[in-house]
């Protein structure tokens, strides 16, 4: 499915943040273009219209996806505070591949944290698709994350005992898909990072590149806008590296979905829109 670029009107996909229908404030003439097949659900990401809610969507790509400003971070460590962000501005657009590189321990894992809504910074702001993340409560949080977000890890993070199609169909029915898009979806999935031919292996009997594959199935499954990704090249050899980021490549088009992922490997930024280099807590030649 290509991205329709004619009517630049929300990249939120004519919901909020969180699946629901925004309230409509504005005169009948100044109301935002609805497409027709545009995603529409409530909080849970159950959907409330008769479109898929895998229709294309709407991007406007002058807009920033996420932006983050002033955000700093501490951890309190043996009576002392450790101020591990010290001030971090970044925007991620839509469609892009950004990565953030960095020394072990500069803070990049933190910032990730809180992109993704697993943790909250001391001070700044974090806005995403429109809406003041670093203000929701956990549970709006969880709701957001469960909906517009996507987690890759180093280590795969499967299901042992389940196919590779259970393992995607599993993250659909967490996301509260309705369940006649289950089938579909997890073989388009699948499909789409080149384990056609191997869905009903379990973990164990793929590859180590293979399984990362899977887990990007998985994460993009609910057709989340934003997929994080913490070192999922790490476990890799440079080739298996190299076919994740050829996946990666395909799904922003493919999926709409913009990527911002860490690493420490020169060969990978290569691919990257923007790589963001992260020294003691700071963004360096941003
Ligand atoms: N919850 C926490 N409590 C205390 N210290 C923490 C916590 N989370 C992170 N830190 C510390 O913050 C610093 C930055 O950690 P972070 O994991 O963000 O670095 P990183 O750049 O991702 O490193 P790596 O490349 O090794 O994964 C480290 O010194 C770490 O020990």
């Amino acid at each position: 499915m290509s991205a329709s670029n004619e009517q630049p009107v929300s990249s939120a996909g004519g919901g909020n943040i969180d699946g629901t229908v925004a309230e409509q404030t504005q005169s009948p003439q100044d109301e935002p273009v609805q497409p027709a097949d545009a995603e529409v659900s409530d909080i849970s990401g159950n959907v409330t219209s008769s479109a898929s809610v895998f229709a294309p969507r709407v991007i406007d790509d002058t807009q920033p996806l996420l932006t983050v400003t002033g955000v700093q971070r501490s951890f309190a460590v043996g009576g002392e505070q450790l101020h591990v962000l010290k001030g971090i501005d970044m925007s991620l657009y839509p469609m892009q591949l950004v990565m953030l590189k960095g020394r072990s321990g500069s803070g990049k894992t933190t910032l990730l944290n809180l992109i993704g809504g697993l943790d909250q910074p001391d001070q700044g702001e974090i806005s995403f698709m429109g809406h003041p993340f670093h203000r929701c409560s956990d549970d709006q949080r969880t709701q957001i994350r469960r909906r517009q977000l996507g987690f890759i890890f180093q280590s795969f993070a499967l299901m042992p005992l389940l196919s590779a199609w259970e393992n995607v169909e599993l993250a659909l029915r967490m996301a509260n898909v309705p369940r006649s898009e289950w089938k579909r979806r997890a073989t388009h999935c699948l499909d789409l990072v080149g384990l056609a031919k191997r869905m009903h292996h379990r973990p164990f009997e793929l590859s180590g590149g293979e399984q990362q594959r899977v887990a990007i199935a998985k994460a993009i499954a609910h057709r989340p806008h934003l997929l994080l990704a913490d070192e999922p090249t790490a476990e890799l050899d440079s080739q298996m590296g190299a076919q994740v980021m050829a996946v990666f490549r395909d799904i922003i088009q493919t999926e709409q979905v913009t990527i911002c992922m860490t690493t420490h490997d020169p060969t990978i930024m290569e691919v990257a829109d923007h790589v963001f280099e992260m020294v003691d807590g700071k963004f360096i030649n941003t």
